[in-house]
């Protein structure tokens, strides 16, 4: 059998990461990869094979690494293969460093107890005491290590009657004799002292029970790597151990390969009765691709740089106000510069949606015979977004095109229409066309498979716009698209009611300075709304079950099955059917009232949603640059909160723990996919302010690797090289709305609030065919599902609307903190919706 000599400096390590589905694995593996070049391979604690051949695993690897994670390291399930680790005999013994549940997983097999904190520390940052030694050697004294443990090793065991033994802080205990203890917390006399790192007398095992990959982890925690792997490496050159070449890799696990069952639900022909003959190419993108004749991909498009033209004022105009379209309306922010609108074409607009509850995809051109596939899984329902995208990316076309007229292709004119742009794009408009729509929480909860209760409405809900809008309100441009052959009387048409509209007083915007409606029909629409808003019966969750359901939280939280959970529940509108509550109008007041970033109307597919979000969930430009926005710590805006008391209030711990929990959830999420030497923090912590609300933001961003770079590729899915489909998928559900680890902590969210979120939750905005996305997380908005739970309308017709709201659980949260946070947010919407327009104080 070939061999390398491990502990030999040209050689990179090889490195088994053991992951107890925590959310921060990916974290770690990034500080191996940079601080050691290290090869990682990421395993989970419940692998059956490594489990069953532990020994002969082992030998393929220079050192283990056990990583954080949910739950107690004495139950087998949380744990998995981690114990037999411990036990392994002396031939195929290795480094180890444990991490958090991996390092209380040590100390409780050598006779230490693991008990609760009297106060969790979760997302809190404190500098342990050492004594210089071991990994800790050169360290000094500027280590800030992040904590995120409910339970707390005790090596004086369980038994009272050592409870005096080792009293020094620094020597093993009776009923620890191989443990020393390399360093402490004693920053906080509630808990006493707390073990922060051990290692082993005589067995190269070594463990911390800080996070040294947190983003507000000193870079002490990356010296303290190092200096375990030169431990690590003198122990393998003394025992002179060398890992064998023919165990380089563990290969993931594939699908069966299985290709869908395809069936239509409509009867008799259908002119898209067979799938494509191409078989890479899936019959929704083929079908998609067919309503094209024409050869080529081309985007038709011009500019009118002169409008600064409010999104719905241009719904009302061209007349699209009842029919079902997508507007993504941005206001009020640095971050809302765009907003986009997508319109339905009858005989070519495709819809699709998924079901998580049947895994049925449903697609279709609107008018023609909508197609059922059964699906195994949501899995492959992206595969078939991004092969219809790459069918329509003009780019690809745009070359070979031989009528290239304008050379400007810049402003829409009167003259020369008949005629497209080639080979000039609007690279300044961040979507040319592609899908519009939402993906639900329960959509996301199935990529992390974790069982979701059935909802009503569609999990994914997208519409392919041919023809779209984009107003630039930075620079008072708008860009009219599309990618329809000769659709210029539609681009001329939008055109000239911009101008109309252009040449119009401006009409209001949102804020609180917002005038009274400005136009007589407008007047008319909003009597009629009050008038059907004067009956609605409003349901909002009880205090007390809310704050029971807190506490339950805080129940699991002390246990150390979570470090924070985004507890949320639902306040339902029902309206009468007379009058009928017209969806658009109630829109417009929404975000009349309370303007956001990310507001958005969509109507599709029996769903209608109303939103004004301020959070960005994920967006991607063309060339590849991925950006997260998570919001975590909200302060109620009154007339005696002013910004410095909001600050002070967002900069206390509870706050900055919530935000730094998810901070290094959506690192882990983002550096899965583009790898960690990608991933950066651009913002973290900063403070802003919305219409209702203060909220602590930080901002994640990321590259896109190359084509075929084969690191971050290998993670993602295991095939092509990677794209913002990609990031996305694997970023599912919102981390800023389940809290972390994620998996474990949506299974608990599930248990407590027993019923599914739905839209909420979700996220919403656009996959553009030149490669681009941007996305919303679905909060502050109301939804409407058109159809009850057997599919059909209510008998009597009454509309029934959602406002989710919630906010992160801590062990720093009051019960009734969060009830009033939780009351502040959907009230933001309740009153935006409720009261007259513009009536908004403060
Ligand atoms: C859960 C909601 O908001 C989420 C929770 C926040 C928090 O805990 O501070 C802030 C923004 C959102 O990520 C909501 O608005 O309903
Ligand atoms: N981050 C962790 O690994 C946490 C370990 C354990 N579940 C605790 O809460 O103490």
């Amino acid at each position: 059998m070939d061999s390398i000599d491990a502990a030999s400096p040209s050689y990179p390590p090889k490195i088994l990461f053991v992951d107890a589905f925590d959310s921060f694995a990916n974290n770690i593996v990034g500080l191996l990869e940079e601080c050691l070049h290290a090869h990682v391979t990421l395993v989970h604690v419940d692998d059956a094979k490594i489990n069953d051949d532990l020994a002969e695993t082992l030998s393929g690897y220079d050192a283990v690494v056990i990583g954080p994670g949910p739950g107690h390291p004495g139950i087998p399930s949380d744990v998995g293969f981690i114990t037999k680790l411990w036990e392994v005999d002396k031939e195929h013994e290795l480094p180890i460093l444990g991490i958090c549940l991996g390092f209380q997983s040590l100390c409780l097999s050598h006779g230490a107890a693991v008990k609760k904190l009297p106060f969790a520390r979760h997302g809190i940052v404190t500098k342990p005491v050492h004594n210089d030694t071991d990994i800790f050697a050169g360290i000094g004294r500027g280590l800030q290590a992040t904590q995120y443990h409910s339970l707390r090793v005790d090596l004086r065991g369980n038994s009272s009657e050592v409870a005096t033994e080792g009293s020094t802080f620094w020597e093993p205990t009776v009923n620890c004799p191989a443990l020393h203890p390399l360093a402490w917390d004693v920053s906080d006399a509630s808990n006493g002292p707390i073990l922060m790192a051990v290692r082993h007398s005589t067995k190269p095992l070594w463990g911390v029970q800080f996070h040294p990959e947190s983003i507000c982890t000193s870079d002490e925690g990356k010296q303290l790597v190092v200096n375990w792997w030169t431990s690590a490496k003198a122990w393998l050159s003394e025992r002179g151990r060398t890992r064998s070449l023919h165990k380089e890799k563990l290969t993931s696990s594939v699908g069966d390969g299985l290709p869908p069952t395809l069936e239509f639900a409509t009867a008799g022909s259908s002119p898209w009765d067979s799938p494509t003959s191409d078989s890479s190419t899936s019959h929704l993108a083929g079908l998609l691709r067919s309503v094209i004749e024409e050869d080529d991909i081309v985007l038709r498009w011009g500019r009118n740089s002169a409008a600064n033209i409010n999104p719905t004022s241009l719904v009302d105009a061209l007349g699209h106000s009842r029919d079902e379209f997508v507007l993504l309306d941005s206001q009020n922010h640095p971050t809302g510069r765009y907003s986009i609108l997508g319109f339905m074409v009858p005989g070519k607009t495709m819809k699709v949606t998924y079901s998580v509850s049947d895994k049925t995809l449903q697609y279709g051109i609107i008018q023609g015979n909508m197609c059922t596939m059964q699906l195994h899984s949501i899995d492959e329902v992206w595969p078939m977004l991004q092969d219809a995208l790459s069918l329509h990316d003009p780019r690809t076309h745009e070359m070979g095109s031989s009528r290239a007229s304008s050379s400007t292709g810049s402003d829409v004119v009167s003259t020369g229409l008949d005629q497209y742009v080639a080979g000039h794009l609007p690279t300044e408009s961040p979507f040319w066309g592609g899908f519009m729509g939402y993906i639900s929480y329960e959509a996301g909860l199935e990529t992390i498979d974790v069982k979701p209760h059935t909802s009503t409405v569609p999990d994914i809900n997208f519409a392919f716009m041919h023809r779209s809008i984009v107003i630039d309100h930075q620079t008072s441009s708008v860009y009219i698209q599309s990618l329809l052959p000769q659709d210029w009387t539609w681009i001329r048409n939008v055109e000239q009611t911009i101008n109309k509209l252009a040449s119009q007083p401006p009409l209001p915007t949102g804020g609180s300075t917002i005038p009274q409606p400005s136009t007589p029909e407008e007047a008319q629409e909003n009597k009629t709304l009050d008038q059907s808003l004067k009956h609605a019966h409003i349901s909002r969750p009880k205090e007390p079950t809310y704050r029971a359901k807190v506490l339950r939280c805080q129940d699991y939280l002390a246990n150390g099955d979570s470090y924070e959970l985004c507890l949320t529940d639902s306040t339902t509108i029902t309206t009468t059917p007379q009058p009928p509550l017209n969806p658009w109008t109630l829109y417009k007041r929404l975000r009349a009232n309370n303007a956001a970033p990310f507001g958005a109307f969509l109507r599709l597919s029996h769903t209608t949603v109303a939103s004004s979000s301020p959070e960005r969930f994920l967006s991607w430009t063309r060339d590849g640059k991925c950006q997260f926005r998570p919001i975590k710590g909200t302060v109620k805006k009154t007339p005696l909160m002013t910004r410095a008391h909001a600050h002070a209030l967002l900069a206390s711990d509870k706050e900055r723990a919530e935000n730094l929990m998810i901070v290094d959830l959506i690192r882990h999420d983002l550096s899965g996919v583009v790898g960690a030497a990608n991933t950066y923090v651009e913002k973290l912590m900063v403070v802003e302010e919305y219409e209702t609300v203060f909220q602590l933001v930080s901002v994640i961003e990321g590259y896109l690797p190359p084509h075929n770079n084969g690191l971050a590729r290998a993670r993602a899915s295991g095939s092509g090289s990677v794209s913002g489909i990609d990031v996305l998928k694997s970023s599912l559900p919102p981390g800023s709305m389940t809290g972390a680890p994620k998996k474990r902590s949506c299974e608990i969210l599930s248990t407590i609030e027993q019923r599914p979120r739905g839209v909420y939750s979700g996220v919403l905005g656009y996959l553009d065919v030149g490669g681009a996305g941007d996305f919303s997380v679905v909060i502050r908005t109301a939804v409407k599902n058109q159809l009850d739970e057997r599919g059909e309308r209510g008998e009597r017709g009454d509309d029934v609307w959602r406002v989710g709201a919630g906010g992160a659980v801590t062990v720093l949260s009051t019960d009734e903190g969060e009830f009033r946070e939780m009351e502040t947010k959907c009230e933001s919407v309740l009153e935006a919706l409720l009261m007259p327009r513009g009536a908004r104080v403060g």
